[in-house]
Parts: C-alpha cells; structure tokens; sequence
C-alpha cells in the first residue's frame, strides 16, 4: 500500500467554501485540549514536507496554512502551550500533553511577519480553504524516505490536482525575494 501523503489529500482534495469564516481548533488531548479560535478561513494552504512541521501520525507530510495573527487567539488551556524551537523562523507553539502544533509564529524581521502557520485538520468544521500545492517535497528524503519513492509521491500530489516544488511555490518564494531586494536597497520599498 502506498504510504499516507495526508488524509486531507490520499483520497482527493475537498474544495472548502468561499463562504467560511473561521472557527475553532483542538490539539489531540482527550481532557481539556488548547483551543485555537481563528476569526477568518485561512490562505496559502499547503503540503509542506520539512522535517518541522508538525504531521500526523503515519503521514509524510503535514498541511499547513497562514492566517493573520490578528485573528488567531488561544481560547482555553493556554497554559499547555510551550515553544517547540525558539530559534527557528516560525516559532511553533505545541501542546506539551499530545505533541500537536497549534499555531507558529514569526516574531523577528521576516517578510511572513504578521502571520501565523495553523493545522485546520485540528478542526471539526468545514470549509477551510483546501491546500493549494505541495511544497518541500524532496525535504521528506533527508527525513529518512527512500528516494526511489519520490517520483510516486509528486505523482500522486499531481493526481489530485496540486504542482510540486521544492521550497514554497513561485508567488510565495517571489515574495520573500521581493522582501529580501527591499531590505537591501535593490528595490523601492
Ligand atoms: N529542508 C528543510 C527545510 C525547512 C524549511 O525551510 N521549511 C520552510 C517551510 S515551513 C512551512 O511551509 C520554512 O520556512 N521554515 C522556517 C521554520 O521552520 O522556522 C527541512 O526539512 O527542515
Ligand atoms: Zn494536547
Ligand atoms: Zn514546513
């Protein structure tokens, strides 16, 4: 059987709702789980196959998306909260009971500062914006997956419709590179 990719993409995306404005999610605890209320629906969501995201358990890769931080407040059990790498760019914010990531945040100077990376599988409602494309494909290979597999692995991310990259998708990668020319004076901010 093939491996798990994601539950939200092995057996074909769901498109979610124009409509849909936000709602609630819930680590995995069994008894008194962090909440998260999110107060819009989210954007740029994606596979993403680095080693830092957070993933269910069996899945190659997790599904991530961006919300502002605006709209992102913890709602209950906060104090389970702690901050799984304090050095990366977006610190994640897990669950110390169950391991799940509730929310990552870009504190320091970054062109993602303002947004926060969520999981809206760790919701029960529907209409979350699906995911868009797959992005860090070849990382899950320094995770310890068998090369040979990959060529499957970006097949089936194309059968369900999503384009496969490397590192976030062009108009994300086009951004922070438009931040970084800024930064350095090689463009008009
Ligand atoms: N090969 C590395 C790549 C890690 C990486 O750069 N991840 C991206 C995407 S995470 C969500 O899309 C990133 O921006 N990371 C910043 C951070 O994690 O703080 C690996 O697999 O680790
Ligand atoms: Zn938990
Ligand atoms: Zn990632």
């Amino acid at each position: 059987m093939a491996p798990s990719i994601h539950p939200l993409i092995d057996n074909g995306i769901k498109k979610g709702s124009a409509s849909f404005s936000g709602g609630k999610l819930h680590c995995l605890c069994k008894t008194n789980p962090v909440e998260v209320t999110l107060a819009s629906n989210v954007a740029h969501n994606h596979a993403c196959g680095c080693s830092k995201c957070w993933k269910p358990e069996g899945a190659l890769f997790s599904v991530v998306a961006v919300i502002s931080r605006d709209a992102l407040s913890v709602t209950a059990n906060a104090d389970k909260l702690y901050v799984v790498d304090a050095s990366a760019a977006i610190q994640r914010n897990a669950c110390k009971e169950c391991g799940t990531h509730l929310f990552g945040r870009i504190e320091k100077e970054h062109p993602f500062k303002g947004l926060d990376f969520v999981h809206v599988e760790l919701s029960d409602e529907e209409g979350w914006q699906e995911p868009q494309f797959a992005a860090f494909v070849s990382s899950i290979i320094e995770q310890g997956f068998d090369p040979k597999g990959i060529d499957a692995v970006r097949q089936k991310f194309k059968s369900v419709g999503l384009e496969t990259y490397d590192a976030l998708s062009p108009p994300l990668m086009d951004a922070i590179a438009t931040w970084t020319a800024q930064k350095a004076g090689k463009l008009p901010a």
